[in-house]
Parts: C-alpha cells; sequence; structure tokens
C-alpha cells in the first residue's frame, strides 16, 4: 500500500519486535531514547498503579522516540507485572533478584499489563492496554533453581521472569488474557488499528 503510513517500533525489546515480525506487520524498529529509569522514578513517585503506569510509560517511549522519527506511525510499549503484594515488579536485576521475585509470584495470581500508544504528528493517536491474570502455582524452591540453571539469562529482559511460550509455562496452573499480551503487545487491538490505518489489508 503505497500512501500508507509506515510503523516503527520505539523499542529494543526482542520479543516485539519478533512478535510483529511473525505476525507479518512490517516495521522499522528504533531506540526510544527515553531515560527510562528517571521516567519510571518520577511516575513512581506519582504512585501511579500498574495499569496506568504501563499507559504513561509506553505514551514516554513513543513521545520520545517520535522526536527522532520524521514520519510515521510510532509505536511505544511498556509491560508492567502487579505483584500479588502489591508492588510493582521490573526486569530482574539479576539471577538472585529473578529468584526473589519468583518467590513473591508463587502461589498466587498476578496482573501483567501491556500498554501500547502510537504517536503519529507528535500527538497520540491511538492506545490501548492489554490485561493478562497468571494463576502461579506453589513453586519449589528446588523448581525455582532449576528453572533458573536453564532460563537465566534468556529471561533476564522478562518482567515477570518468565518466557511464557518457554519453560515459564511449567510457572502456571492457569492463564487468562492472550498470550501476545504476555509477550509485551495487545496485538490484535494494535492490528484492527492498522487495518483502520491502511497499513494492513482488511
Ligand atoms: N518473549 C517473552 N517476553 C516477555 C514475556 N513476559 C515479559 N516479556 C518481555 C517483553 C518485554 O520485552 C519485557 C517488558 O519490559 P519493557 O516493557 O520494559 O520493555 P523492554 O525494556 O524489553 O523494551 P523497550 O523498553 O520497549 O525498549 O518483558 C514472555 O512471556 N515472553
Amino acid at each position: 500500500m503505497t500512501d500508507a503510513p509506515r510503523l516503527v517500533l520505539a523499542s529494543q525489546s526482542a520479543s516485539r519486535r519478533a512478535m510483529l515480525a511473525a505476525a507479518g506487520i512490517a516495521h522499522d524498529a528504533v531506540a526510544n531514547g527515553l531515560d527510562e529509569e528517571a521516567a519510571k522514578a518520577a511516575l513512581a513517585a506519582e504512585g501511579l498503579g500498574a495499569r496506568d503506569f504501563a499507559d504513561a510509560l509506553a505514551e514516554l517511549k513513543a513521545m520520545r522516540a517520535a522526536t527522532r522519527v520524521s514520519s510515521g506511525l510510532v509505536l511505544g510499549a511498556d509491560s508492567v507485572v502487579a505483584a500479588p503484594d502489591g508492588g510493582l515488579l521490573d526486569k530482574p536485576a539479576g539471577r538472585d533478584d529473578a529468584a526473589t521475585q519468583l518467590r513473591r509470584l508463587s502461589g498466587a495470581q498476578h496482573d501483567l499489563y501491556s500498554a501500547a500508544v502510537i504517536v503519529e504528528g507528535g500527538r497520540p493517536v491511538w492506545r490501548h492496554i492489554g490485561h493478562a491474570r497468571l494463576h502461579v502455582r506453589a513453586l519449589s524452591d528446588a523448581f525455582i533453581e532449576a528453572y533458573l540453571e536453564a532460563e537465566w539469562p534468556a529471561i533476564s529482559g522478562c518482567v515477570g521472569c518468565y518466557r511464557v511460550e518457554g519453560m515459564g509455562a511449567q510457572l502456571f496452573h492457569r492463564v487468562e488474557g492472550d498470550h501476545w499480551t504476555i509477550l509485551g503487545l495487545p496485538l490484535l487491538p494494535l492490528a484492527a488499528y492498522l487495518r483502520d490505518r491502511g497499513v494492513l489489508l482488511s
């Protein structure tokens, strides 16, 4: 489609890039250039819940990246895990932190939010927040150790310390919500918007 806008993914997430490519959604990928730690600290100071935190960070990523992109639909995304004890979980700082996070998730359900925002012409034109609820079985210390032996460092870039499409499947006795949301994007609502914009065929 000649006059359709191009999609620019403002993310370094291998999972998001692979997901779009596997779905046949052509895109360019750029680093969003955001000082994510500073942005997270500012948002945390506002006391945002997980859902709004992910949405705000996705918008900040897209807006920052859009200053470096001449045209197109600039897509920013962020995934946040709301831990059963109320805190927000980020990607693990190291293998020991991953073990600590898994123990926090063990034997309880948690919510994962993947927010996506598209910026065009310097302003947000679309947004969606995907939600999944994951029910983690009671994990033995022996399992956590064996899991990390197999999955570290592959899960080091994963909020929640799992790859649901990999050995992470052994963590759960139930998952509600769509698979793509867990991988990092609300893919189906995004594809619907891209069809509306002529980026994808209807
Ligand atoms: N492949 C896979 N990735 C997962 C899973 N759960 C979470 N993730 C990944 C997707 C994202 O790359 C990452 C969430 O971290 P962020 O939203 O901060 O994005 P990230 O720092 O990776 O990249 P970005 O900030 O967009 O440049 O966790 C999973 O089950 N499978």
